[in-house]
């Protein structure tokens, strides 16, 4: 388990890039199936959860070449599907979220898939219900082994059809569009999840010979085609990184900007930060933050504490909400963050606490912060990193604070966000990697 020494109270400056976004990736990776020819993609994050499905890809026999530092080239012209049966298939399937989504390229151009549960962050209760009934309305079967935890599914002659999703879930309506291109006449999918990776997935799917209408929308309306050809993609900046990167700034009175955020994709999350108080200006496609000592919360327009909650697109992002909380530790002003859709993404405040920040967890869904002013600074402390967003939550508060913390169990991290320490030492940052 590695670790991060963090010297806190440091002042950043400077430029960064933000990476390609993880969760167009583990999409588009899994999309690379739906093809027997080559798909070429760029600004491909090098960070955990993107290699090892690159690596899962790979032991299913589909050929990876790496040709620059971030593009890769895969063909799954000969995929093994006696892969499938295999036990180190289900234990790399199920070391993350994103591999859910092979089952819907593997349902439609080989009519068969399994998988087992997938891993990703323990955030509360993740339900695959939409993902199976999706298939099943295309004429697929669909079996879960309780014993083995591992879902079988079948169906080699998938028929379009109407279906309204119980719920917008984004890898559900990733895995149902990648499932129904090959289907027999047209599906119509409503409630469709359409934030911008999966405006991108579908965007990819059109380049390759595929007919997607609605993209954008909630309403998605898919003619299934014989085949796809190869295609090339490059992957949005990560909006996640994005907004982390905001808070970050604001925490720590730093000076950044935010090279190539492609702003016009990220919806609410830049008014969302300002809302904070904070200073951002578009320069071009960049995001400057200056630095600033104080920022203060807006209240609703009838004086009413400002809530910030997750909803689905083009809602704000349940993924950065815990960036949210922790920014306003340091605001002037009081926030209750709500996070609605994930039961157990807010515990973490516990060490937030410790450290010195007033909040009150009103429950599992709901924290309200009232912000310090810089009147207290944060202390130093150790602690664990509990799940990806947390974990950077707790590095923002490490880089702020007074003192020297340890985040241990930084893999958490690791899984989304490339080389952090080393790209925030850049900007002057003292955060040492302890193995
Ligand atoms: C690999 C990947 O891409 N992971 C992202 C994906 O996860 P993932 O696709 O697993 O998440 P879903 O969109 O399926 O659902 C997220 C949560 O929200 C709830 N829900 C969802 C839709 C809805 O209309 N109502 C509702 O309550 C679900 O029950 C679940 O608890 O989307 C989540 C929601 O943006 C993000 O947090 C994850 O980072
Ligand atoms: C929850 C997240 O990831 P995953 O769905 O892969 O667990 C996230 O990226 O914040």
């Amino acid at each position: 388990m590695a670790s991060f020494r963090v010297r806190g109270g440091i002042r950043l400056k400077g430029e960064i890039v933000p990476q390609g976004a993880k969760n167009e990736a583990l999409q588009i990776l899994c999309a690379v199936l739906l093809t027997s020819e080559d798909v070429h993609i760029h600004k491909i994050p090098n960070i955990r959860d993107v290699n090892k499905l690159i690596e899962l890809l790979s032991d299913m026999g589909v050929a990876v070449e790496k040709t620059g530092p971030e593009s890769y080239r895969f063909n799954a012209s000969a995929v093994n599907l006696k892969y499938l049966e295999t036990i180190d298939f289900l234990k790399k399937a199920s070391a993350l979220r994103g591999s859910v989504m092979i089952l819907g390229p593997l349902l439609s151009r080989f009519g068969k898939g399994r998988i087992s549960k997938p891993g990703g962050d323990k955030i509360g209760r993740r339900r695959m219900d939409t993902h199976f009934l999706g298939f099943q309305k295309l004429g697929a079967t669909f079996h879960y082994d309780y014993r083995k935890e591992i879902y079988h599914i079948d169906g080699s002659d998938l028929t379009g059809c109407y279906m309204l999703l119980d719920e917008a879930s984004v890898t559900g309506t990733a895995n149902i569009i990648m499932a129904s291109v090959f289907a027999k006449g047209k599906t119509v999918i409503y409630n469709a999840a359409c934030e911008p990776y999966i405006q991108q997935l579908c965007l990819m799917i059109n380049r390759m010979g595929g007919r997607i209408a609605g993209i954008g929308s909630n309403l998605l309306e898919i003619e299934g085609v014989k085949a796809l050809k190869g295609t090339e993609h490059t992957l949005l900046p990560d909006m996640i990184e994005i907004g982390s990167f905001i808070g970050l700034a604001a925490m720590t009175q730093s000076e950044i900007t935010i090279k190539n955020a492609q702003v016009n994709k990220l919806g609410v999350i830049p008014d969302t930060f300002k809302r904070m108080g904070i200073k951002l200006e578009i320069r071009g496609d960049d995001i400057y933050v200056p630095s600033q000592k104080h920022y203060e919360i807006e209240t609703f327009i009838d004086g009413s504490i400002l809530t910030i909650a997750d909803a689905i697109w083009p809602g704000f992002t349940p993924d950065l909400l815990s960036i949210v909380l922790v920014t306003a530790t340091q605001a002037k002003g009081t926030v209750l963050v709500h996070q609605k859709m994930f039961e157990s993404r807010l515990f973490f405040v516990d060490k937030l606490i410790d450290m010195g920040a007033q909040i009150i967890l009103c429950d599992p869904h709901r924290a309200t912060v009232i912000g310090l002013d810089r009147k207290y600074p944060l202390k130093g402390i150790r602690m664990t990193s509990p799940d990806i967003r947390a974990g950077v939550a707790l590095l923002i508060a490490a880089l702020s604070a007074e003192g020297t913390s340890v985040i241990d169990n930084v893999e958490q991290i690791d899984r989304g966000y490339q080389f952090i320490d080393q790209r925030l030492n850049a900007l002057g940052a003292d955060i040492i990697r302890m193995d």
